[in-house]
């Protein structure tokens, strides 16, 4: 300060300016920030005011030089991998940081609800836990001896959207580095999902991953044995390694289709899901009201290698056939009428056929009205198999029972290869189902075939989990109030037909 104070402004000036183009020459881009304080310190008033000046340049240098240098070191001595945000590896590499010690204490997080945790119902201290991640910021971090930087930016997008990226980088020029951390958090990740099945939806025209779920055992889905054992043996072929190249040799598109048709309440959805989790394999579900022709294409374009891809309620999907369209069909698509409709037939048609689609891809299609849909869609070719699932039968009712009121430590439904038939009295190891088998005859003897769906009968058996007993005493009351409740649905829809009739 002593000396500050000595010096004449003049010397100062004098001083800075001969400063000032070195500062330039070794920063580029600094001009803008030092000519306003140039000025200031040329003009200053007071000798404060210059010392002020001398210490905010001071200050500005110091951050300007350290990010500068950091930018040095990043391009010249540093790895750097960017993972973006549509891509699953982005989940896996988030998943892997939000559970490391620094993302707790990092200074910029972003809070969510946690909906993966599996906090017991009733417990309030647990109901919606809070989960943190870092962001937009830098988090440094030591992993395996080798210290790591995380960078997550989340940018506001057009029309309200959010974007967001994250890319991982480490002080080292060997890129195996970084490729080996992003091994460790896809291992960790697939640890996690395993024993659940990974649903995929869209956002825009890119998948995103959703939340996993417990996989569903086949076994649980109770439809006719020999339609299960066919549709599981067809997969398997399909997916066997051997298959591939036999498509291959003759030049076929290597995809498979189905059509899964029926009721509702049929377990259409449900086979699907076991389906994915027996095989291994991730769903991608489209939601075709939300799609318009290009994003379709992108959609298939992008889907992996060995998929599921569902298409629910494929009748009340918004498809359409333009004018002129060429599809091999000359009826219509359907009951839907034309308006909002956004996907063409024909693109539909194309990307099914599989010019744009992935290899070893199954496609599903469910229905409850299989009558509606264009024959072009569901042609040999584009649906390979229709499965028909129907109103329980005897079987399928005693099935249910069997399910619902056998202990899991003696099921014979859980394991597919012991899924024969119920075990018959006097048959070994079945003496103690011997009193379910008799409640369980008793059952389908009050309940008629082809009348109540899987849903229906199993609904009403688990609000009786607790006693067989009385599941048999109350089922005539059961599927009398269910009767009503039907006959005075159908009164309701027939009275606002005709009143649609009427305008
Ligand atoms: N065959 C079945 N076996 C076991 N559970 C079933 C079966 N059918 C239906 N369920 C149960 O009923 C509920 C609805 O089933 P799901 O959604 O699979 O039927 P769906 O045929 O797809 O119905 P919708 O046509 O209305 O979409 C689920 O909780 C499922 O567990």
């Amino acid at each position: 300060m002593a000396s500050l104070g000595n010096a004449s402004p003049t010397h100062n000036q004098s001083f800075l300016f001969d400063q000032m183009p070195l500062l330039d020459l070794f920063f580029p881009g600094l001009p803008p920030a030092t000519s306003p304080a140039w000025s200031l310190l040329t003009g200053g008033p007071s000798i404060y005011s210059q010392a002020l000046c001398i210490g905010g340049l001071l200050l500005l240098l110091g951050k300007y030089a350290s990010e500068y240098l950091g930018t040095l070191l990043e391009t010249y001595f540093s790895s750097k991998i960017e993972v973006p945000y549509t891509d699953e590896a982005y989940d896996m590499l988030i998943f892997w940081v939000c559970s490391q010690p620094f993302a707790r204490s990092a200074r910029t997080s972003l809070a969510k609800i946690d909906l993966k945790s599996s906090a017991e119902p009733g417990s309030h201290a647990e109901k919606k836990p809070l989960h943190y991640s870092p962001c937009n910021g830098r988090s440094y971090f030591w992993h395996k001896r080798r210290l790591f930087v995380f960078n997550r930016q989340r940018t506001q997008g057009e029309f309200g959207s959010t974007r967001e990226e994250a890319c991982i980088s480490y002080f080292g020029r060997n890129p195996a580095v970084l490729r080996e951390l992003l091994n460790d958090c896809r291992r960790y990740y697939l640890e996690s999902v395993k024993n659940k099945t990974c649903l995929f939806e869209h956002q825009g025209d890119r998948w995103k991953a959703s939340k996993p779920m417990a996989k569903r055992e086949m076994s649980t889905v109770i439809i006719n044995r020999e339609l299960k054992k066919m549709l599981l043996d067809d997969v398997t072929e399909f997916l066997a390694p051997q298959t591939r190249a036999w498509y291959s040799r003759r030049g076929l598109p290597y995809q498979r289709g189905y059509l899964l048709h029926g009721p509702p309440g049929t377990g259409k959805s449900s086979l699907c899901l076991s389906m994915a989790g027996h095989f291994d394999l991730d769903v991608y579900v489209l939601t075709m009201s939300s799609l318009d022709d290009h994003s379709l294409k992108s959609l298939f374009a992008e889907l992996p290698q060995h998929c599921i891809v569902l298409v629910e309620d494929v009748d009340a999907t918004a498809v359409h056939r333009k004018p002129g369209d060429s599809a091999d069909a000359s009826q219509s698509v359907g009951h839907n009428s034309p308006t909002n409709k956004k996907v063409s037939l024909s693109t539909l048609l194309n990307v099914l056929d599989g010019l744009a689609s992935s290899e070893g891809r199954l496609l599903i299609m469910t229905t409850n009205h299989i009558e509606r849909l264009d024959p072009a869609l569901i042609r040999p070719g584009r649906v390979d198999m229709k499965v028909e699932l129907y109103l329980a039968d005897e079987d399928m009712i005693n099935q249910l029972f069997y399910f619902v009121y056998n202990s899991p430590s003696n099921t014979n439904i859980r394991d597919d290869e012991s899924e024969t038939a119920l075990p018959q009295p006097g048959e070994e190891g079945a003496v103690e189902d011997c009193e379910l088998l008799h409640l369980g005859q008793e059952f389908v003897a009050k309940v008629p075939k082809l009348e109540f769906s899987p849903a229906e009968i199993l609904s009403f058996l688990l609000a009786n989990k607790h006693s067989p007993h009385h599941a048999i005493a109350s089922v005539a009351a059961w599927m009398e109030k269910l009767r009503e409740e039907r006959a005075t649905l159908t009164r309701t829809t027939s009275w606002e037909l005709d009143d649609d009739d009427d305008h």
